[in-house]
């Protein structure tokens, strides 16, 4: 398998921590998915990554597939490369599995409020719309608030004591605004979460997908 990724990317991340977490091989195609170079419109209709690539064969498939939308990929592993052969990535427990899908929606949709911001503070100052910035901050601070109070102080994981998707979108989150937005204090305002961040950092996969920038070559707005 391949997985069309980006050094930055929160959900490139996600697919990446899942992928290793379960001991799947797979080649990493790292790009800039807003330079017209990018294969994303090749296999994605909205031209967004990650985008997992399955050759013939490789998970039952005659065609080659292609997956993309990071949770939908992640539920596509865990449909295909589930347990008790791969570790399960989402409980078997159908709230504990529910409660996790809702972290990882506040954590995905905090991503997408800071990839919103990123693009605004890339047009010229006299054109970013203040209001446009504070709706968007709005977000990533409720949303941040919201996910550290789901950390219960001291617990390693933040559903039923095991790891899953809801610690695999919260680091990917955290990560994020540590290589794009080193200004945002999440880690003073929420130190209980930030131990709990540097217990999953500690962790292989997390260790091994590091976010880091990436130059944006072509103009994107
Ligand atoms: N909801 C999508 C969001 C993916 C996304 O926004 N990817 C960005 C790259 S990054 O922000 O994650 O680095 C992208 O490909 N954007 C290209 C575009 O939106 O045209 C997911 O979860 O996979």
């Amino acid at each position: 398998m391949k997985l069309i990724s980006a050094t930055p990317s929160p959900y490139a991340r996600k697919v990446r921590i899942c992928l290793a977490e379960k001991g799947i091989p797979c080649e990493l195609v790292t790009e800039v998915p807003w330079n017209s170079t990018t294969q994303t419109p090749k296999y994605n209709p909205l031209e967004k990554l990650p985008v997992l690539i399955v050759a013939p064969g490789e998970a039952g498939n005659d065609e080659e597939v292609a997956v993309y939308e990071s949770h939908f990929i992640i539920d596509w592993l865990e449909a295909k490369f589930g347990a008790p052969k791969y570790p399960a990535m989402l409980s078997s427990d159908l709230d504990e599995r529910l409660t996790a899908q809702q972290v990882q929606v506040v954590a995905d949709g905090i991503c997408d409020a800071l990839v919103i911001r990123f693009f605004e503070r890339m047009r010229p100052e006299d054109e970013q719309s203040k209001e446009w910035v504070a709706r968007q901050m709005r977000k990533v601070d409720g949303g941040m608030k919201w996910l550290a109070g789901k950390v219960a102080s001291g617990e390693r994981y933040m559903v039923a004591g095991r790891f899953g998707v809801a610690d695999i979108a919260t680091g990917a989150v955290c990560g994020y605004l540590d290589v794009r937005f080193a200004e945002y204090p999440w880690r003073t305002t929420y130190p209980a979460l930030a131990s709990y961040i540097d217990g999953l950092n500690a962790r292989q996969s997390f260790a091994e997908t590091i976010p880091s920038p990436q130059k944006i070559t072509d103009k994107v707005v």
